[in-house]
C-alpha cells in the first residue's frame, strides 16, 4: 500500500481523499463556480499528478464538488479573453503538458462526470481510461461552434475514445451530447444514478486494473495510446505557436467576448 508523503492539503482547487485500504485517490475538483481551467488550476493539477505518481497511488478518480451541476465548464473564458502574449503561451503550454501527463499516467484513471462537461471540460474525462456519467448532463467538444479549432492532440483523444467516424461527426457538428447519447457513442462507458454509485463503479474498474503488473500495464497503455501520444509530441513548438496565434486572433477573441456577454445576460448582470 502506498505511504502517503505529499502534503495534499496545499492544493487550493482540489480535495484529495486517499483510501488507505486500496490506495485509490479520489480527487474532487473544487474551483468555484464551475471548475473552469485557469493557468493556476492547470499548474496545480500537473503538480498533483506528480505527487500521486511519487506516492504510488493505485488508481485515480476525478470528480467535481459541484454535484449534478458541472464537472468542468472548460477553459476559463475570462482568462482567455485578451490575454498578454506571454500568458497565452503559458496557458497553452500548461494545458498541453497537463493533458499529456494525465494521458500517460502509470496508474489507472477514471472520471466520474457528475455534471456538464462542455469543450475543455471534456479534456480530463478524455485523458482518463474510463468515464462514468450521471444523468442529465451534457458533454462534448463543441469548440468549432465558437470558432476554436481543436488542437490535434484533443481530436486524437476523441478519436481514440469514440472512433474516427463518431469523432468526425461529433467534432464537425460541435455537438454537446446528453448522457444517454454519450453512452450510445462510447463517450461515457457507464451511467450511474447517483455520484455514490458512480464512485463505487469507478472503484470496481480500478480494482480490476490492480491485478495486472504495474509496469507491464503501463507499457501496454503507452502502446495502445501511441497515436495520441504521438500527436502530443509532434512538433510541439509549432503546435503551441499555432494555438496561441489562434487564441489571439480577432475572430476567437470576438467569439469569447460574445460568450462572456451571453453568460452575463443569463445571470442578469
Ligand atoms: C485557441 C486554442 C484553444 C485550444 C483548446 C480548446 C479547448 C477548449 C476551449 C474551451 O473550453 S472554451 C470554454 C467552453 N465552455 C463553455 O462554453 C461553457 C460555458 N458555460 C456554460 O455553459 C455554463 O456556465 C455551465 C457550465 C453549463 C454551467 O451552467 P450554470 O447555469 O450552472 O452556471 P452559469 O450561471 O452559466 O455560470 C456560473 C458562473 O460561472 C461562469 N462561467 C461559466 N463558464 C465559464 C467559463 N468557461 N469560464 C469562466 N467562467 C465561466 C459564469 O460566467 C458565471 O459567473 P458569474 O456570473 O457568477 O460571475
Amino acid at each position: 500500500m502506498p505511504y502517503v508523503c505529499a502534503d495534499y492539503s496545499k492544493y487550493k482547487f482540489v480535495n484529495v481523499c486517499w483510501n488507505s485500504e486500496n490506495g485509490i485517490a479520489t480527487v474532487t475538483l473544487k474551483r468555484p463556480p464551475v471548475n473552469s481551467l485557469t493557468a493556476e488550476f492547470l499548474r496545480e493539477l500537473s503538480s498533483l499528478l506528480l505527487d500521486l505518481e511519487k506516492d504510488e497511488t493505485q488508481g485515480l478518480i476525478f470528480t467535481s464538488e459541484f454535484d449534478e451541476k458541472v464537472f468542468s465548464a472548460g477553459l476559463d473564458f475570462k482568462e482567455l479573453y485578451r490575454p498578454s502574449i506571454d500568458h497565452a503561451k503559458e496557458f497553452m503550454s500548461l494545458l498541453h503538458s497537463f493533458s499529456f501527463r494525465l494521458s500517460c499516467t502509470a496508474y489507472p484513471t477514471v472520471a466520474v462526470i457528475n455534471g456538464h462537461a462542455p469543450a475543455g471540460g471534456c479534456i480530463i474525462p478524455l485523458c482518463c481510461e474510463y468515464r462514468i456519467g450521471l444523468n442529465n448532463f451534457n458533454i462534448g467538444l463543441n469548440e468549432l461552434k465558437f470558432g476554436i479549432l481543436l488542437p490535434d492532440w484533443l481530436s486524437s483523444l476523441m478519436i481514440h475514445t469514440i472512433g474516427s467516424r463518431n469523432a468526425e461527426q461529433a467534432i464537425l457538428s460541435g455537438t454537446l451530447f446528453s448522457s444517454e447519447h454519450a453512452l450510445r457513442i462510447g463517450l461515457v462507458d457507464e451511467i450511474a444514478p447517483t455520484k455514490e454509485v458512480a464512485l463505487e463503479k469507478a472503484t470496481a474498474f480500478l480494482n480490476k486494473a490492480k491485478i495486472v503488473n504495474r509496469s507491464l500495464r503501463l507499457d501496454a497503455k503507452l502502446h495502445l495510446r501511441r497515436p495520441i501520444l504521438q500527436e502530443f509530441q509532434k512538433d510541439i513548438e509549432n503546435e503551441l505557436a499555432k494555438n496561441v496565434s489562434l487564441l489571439m486572433s480577432d475572430k476567437v477573441q470576438q467569439s469569447l467576448d460574445a460568450h462572456i456577454k451571453i453568460l452575463k445576460e443569463k445571470r442578469g448582470n
